[in-house]
């Protein structure tokens, strides 16, 4: 039995796509405080909702999928409950496998996890790292769990912050240039609908072409970049504008607050 406590955005992302993966419904529990929230979970999949300590019993595995800032609260109400082969796997930005350790009492099997939100179409890609009292086969468990809703690589867990900055929070990135190239088509005279539908195939061809393993993005840019064409004028343009630079500095900021998040 998985359960899995919080069930917002993220909770809800792992559990539809494990359950499109082939978990079944009476595998998987919710726990969830907002009534309204447990009984739309409960509605949608099919999910019991139930309380902390009845996870904790019943699951052999807990994904904590609250927010950081939640997180020691949980961990010190949930440490009582947990039976002793209990797998603990968080998913919260920032929080340590040591903090976790440090507010469960005895040894502990964590995991911390950061995936992202294509999980809910079984596209996510999730890394892991273990704690002190992870064994090889406690680590291999969460790995295949969370390969039910995409990749998963291992790290160790100092990069696990660059992680949250790249992959955790990347989707976003990648909205926010879908959004600006849509309203940029608009601006210039398409249909939303159609230039949505432009950049979706765009993004997910590009994708594609990247996912191959001898691709590199630049090779790749260049051959799009015709002499004297369009897109060398659009480069030029994004160049100017610093949005290089912007990228970085977006991205050495998401690592630094997932820092920050660890520190309460
Ligand atoms: N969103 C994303 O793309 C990703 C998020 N994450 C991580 O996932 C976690 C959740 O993020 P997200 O889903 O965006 O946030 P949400 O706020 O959407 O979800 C958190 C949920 O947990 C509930 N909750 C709060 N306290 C408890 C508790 N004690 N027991 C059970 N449930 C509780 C909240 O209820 P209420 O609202 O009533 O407080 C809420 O429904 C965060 O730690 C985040 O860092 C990781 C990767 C990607
Ligand atoms: O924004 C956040 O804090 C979470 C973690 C990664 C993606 N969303």
């Amino acid at each position: 039995m998985i359960a899995i406590i919080g069930g917002g955005k993220m909770g809800e992302a792992l559990l539809a796509g494990l359950l499109a993966t082939g978990y079944e419904p009476n595998q998987v529990l919710v726990t969830e405080p907002d009534s309204e929230r447990a009984a739309e979970l409960r509605e949608r999949y099919q999910v019991a909702a139930v309380p902390l300590a009845e996870s904790a019993r019943r699951a052999a595995t807990l994904v904590l999928a609250i927010k950081p800032q939640d997180m020691v609260e949980l961990l010190d109400e949930l440490s009582g409950d947990l039976g002793s082969d209990t797998l603990v796997i968080s998913i919260a930005a920032g929080i340590t496998t040591s903090l976790l350790e440090k507010h469960l009492s005895g040894e502990v099997a964590v995991v911390r996890a950061m995936p992202n939100t294509p999980a809910l179409v079984s596209r996510g890609m999730t890394a892991v790292s273990g704690g002190a009292h992870t064994g090889e086969a406690q680590l291999d468990h969460a790995e295949s769990l969370l390969r039910a809703v995409g990749d998963v690589v291992r790290v160790p867990e100092r990069h696990m912050d660059t992680v949250t900055a790249i992959s955790g929070s990347g989707p976003a990135y990648f909205y926010f240039i879908a959004e600006t190239m849509i309203e940029a088509g608009v601006a210039m005279g398409m249909t939303r609908d159609a230039a949505k539908k432009l950049v979706t195939q765009t993004i997910s061809g590009a994708a594609a072409m990247l996912g191959d393993a001898a691709a590199h993005p630049v090779v790749l840019r260049e051959a799009v970049t015709s002499p004297g064409g369009t897109t060398a004028a659009a480069v030029r343009e994004l160049e100017r504008h610093g949005v290089r630079t912007a990228f970085t500095d977006a991205i050495e900021a998401a690592r630094e607050r997932s820092r920050q998040l660890s520190e309460g």
